[in-house]
């Protein structure tokens, strides 16, 4: 019998739920592969599988589904075809390829489908929109996520348990516009600017980021002066950008104003260089270029720390490249994963670099920086993906009690594991009230906003503020330029968040359903709890932690540590 182990670990009314189940899992990457295997051989009787990407040659160190042939490939499709050698207990595949947040490819009624979700995401922003759909539609799901030799599992029953948004996220480390405009001291400050400015204003759909941007400029300096400066840096940029299809002069002048004229402009402002080291303007000449074009193509090392010359001969290729590319593309966006693109960022940082007297990096270091990686380790994927199918397969067990799990595989840490901690009463997401809002086809053609606000205001007895998409406000007190407007023609009127002035009663989202008629849900709103100044509720209480095993390699206790739950970061893997 090939499921009698499993029929004596689930016992066999658990294992037919299990196989009966319909389980959906978001993210066929790192964590996926591995956790996809493990549901295959949990039983689960269909198992969904959603991912928006294409297998690239970086994956295959450890997502061991996918193999060389493959690369190119949906990556979804293809890890469904892969288990079937050993899908020996016959789980029926359903492979998607889409983004999980576009709500036509997977409107409500297809996430109605689901027992059971588990994440094997890598950004906060999907998983937090799957935990806003479990939350309306109450389903239980596996959140997971690895960091390094960290990682983390939680499993999350809506409302009886902290949801993904209970716990503040930390976001990336940011840093002042300043320190990477103008006086860069790191590596990492000219890997941002690379990145985050020069490409970004350069070759990206939008010219315009946070570096660019005159309100945080103004926030952080009043050297009039560094201001004006920052401003007229950036416009030479975007007049560079607008003759970059048909210039052939383009690298020169590149060459020339980011790292000569910006520089001897910057260094004319003398205040900023009182306290520091000021930096020195790039000498390089025409000679220099000719040398660089009949060099041809050349080989450079990764791993290898690279001299001025090759940054710039590195420079002057893949610019050349994204150059001859934006003749069919209309925008390139950075991706590590992209020679012509990470070969930008690394010479011009490393160029930068050297003009502040900065330590250059390889190419190798600067992906891992530029690409917020923290390497993903491979053991680490197969322990959480073992615990998170292990731990979420419990929850198809009678009264079973389920733990959220931190973990470290590296040695003398500890597998630390928790009784899963209650909603956060101020978080935001599972605080509000969710409902479906069914609108008759007529009646989204032929109501308008005013009727929404017009049944939305009883609830509140309040002056409302009414928000759909991200934060677009499309009514308040002081806006009312939609009211007459058909709900058809609201942008985005598809997710939509009332809150009262007075901010007293629990928000309310609504989820609108175009159907065959039209029903408001009857809803009976509670107080907002309130806010105390010290507030532990988001964080783990420590008195609940057991220690489960010690990962101690000489096997003395006394050198086991407990290791801190892993906070989400934005790019938990
Ligand atoms: N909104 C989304 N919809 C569907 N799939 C998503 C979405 N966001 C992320 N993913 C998928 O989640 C997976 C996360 O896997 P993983 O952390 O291993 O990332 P990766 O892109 O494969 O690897 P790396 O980032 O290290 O190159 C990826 O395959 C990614 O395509
Ligand atoms: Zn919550």
């Amino acid at each position: 019998m090939k499921n009698a182990y499993l029929k004596r670990v689930l016992g066999e009314e658990c294992l037919n739920r299990v196989q009966s189940s319909r389980v959906l899992m978001v993210g066929a990457g790192g964590l996926g592969c591995e956790l996809l295997k493990d549901l295959v051989l949990c039983g689960y009787g269909e198992i969904h599988i959603v991912d928006l990407d294409t297998i690239t040659l970086s994956n295959l160190n450890r997502q061991f589904l996918f193999r060389k042939t493959d690369i190119d490939k949906s990556k979804s499709l293809t890890v469904a075809k892969a288990v079937e050698a050993f899908n020996y207990l016959g789980a029926r595949l359903v492979p998607l390829h889409g983004n999980i947040m576009d709500t036509k490819q997977f409107p409500l009624e297809w996430w109605q489908q689901f027992d059971y979700i588990y994440n094997a995401l890598d950004n906060i922003e999907a998983r937090s929109y799957v935990n806003s759909m479990c939350l309306l539609l109450k389903t239980p799901f596996m959140e997971s996520g690895t960091e390094g030799y960290n990682g983390h599992v939680s499993p999350i029953l809506p409302y009886n348990s902290a949801c993904f948004d209970c716990q503040t996220h930390v976001p990336p480390k940011t840093y002042p516009v300043c320190t990477i405009r103008s006086t860069p001291s790191l590596p990492v400050h000219c890997i941002t600017w690379a990145k985050e400015f020069l490409f970004y204003q350069l070759f990206d759909e939008q010219e315009s980021s946070s570096f660019t941007d005159a309100d945080a400029i103004a926030k952080e300096t009043d050297n009039d002066a560094e201001i004006e400066n920052l401003a007229q840096e950036a416009n030479e940029l975007a007049e560079l950008r607008a003759k970059i299809k048909h210039s052939d002069k383009f690298f020169v002048e590149l060459v020339n104003k980011i790292y000569k004229v910006d520089i001897e402009r910057l260094l004319s402002i003398e205040t900023l260089w009182q306290t520091r080291r000021p930096p020195t303007p790039l000498e390089w000449d025409l000679e220099a270029l000719q040398r660089l074009e009949t060099a041809g193509a050349f080989e450079l090392s990764d791993t290898k720390v690279w001299s001025v010359d090759e940054n710039l001969r590195a420079l002057y290729f893949s610019s050349a490249n994204i150059q001859r590319r934006l003749q069919k593309e209309e925008f390139i966006s950075f991706d590590k994963d992209d020679d012509d693109t990470m070969t930008f960022v690394a010479a011009a940082s490393n160029l930068r670099s050297h003009v502040f007297h900065i330590e250059a990096k390889s190419r190798f270091d600067i992906k891992e920086i530029a690409g917020n990686i923290i390497p993903a380790i491979a053991t680490t994927n197969a322990f959480i993906s073992g615990f998170a199918s292990a731990i979420g397969t419990r929850y198809f067990q009678n009264n079973a009690s389920l733990h959220i799990l931190n973990t470290s595989v590296a040695p003398k840490n500890a597998i630390v594991s928790a009784p899963i901690p209650p909603p956060n009463p101020h978080c935001s997401s599972c605080s509000a009230r969710r409902e479906l809002l069914y609108v008759s086809k007529h009646d989204f053609e032929s109501l308008t906003l005013q009727w929404l606000v017009d049944k939305l205001t009883p609830l509140y007895n309040e002056d409302i503020s009414i928000q759909v998409g991200e934060s677009k406000l499309i009514y308040d007190v002081d806006f009312d330029d939609y009211l007459s407007v058909k709900l058809s023609q609201v942008p985005d009127l598809k997710v939509i968040l009332v809150q009262d002035d007075a901010n007293r009663l629990q928000n309310l989202v609504l989820y609108l359903v175009i159907g065959e008629e039209t029903r408001f849900p009857s809803v009976d709103l509670q107080a907002k709890p309130v806010k105390e100044d010290s507030d532990d509720d988001d964080k783990i209480n420590g008195d609940d932690i057991e220690l489960v095993e010690g990962g101690a390699a000489d096997g003395d206790s006394s050198d086991v540590e407990i290791v801190e739950p892993v906070t989400k970061k934005q790019h938990i893997g």
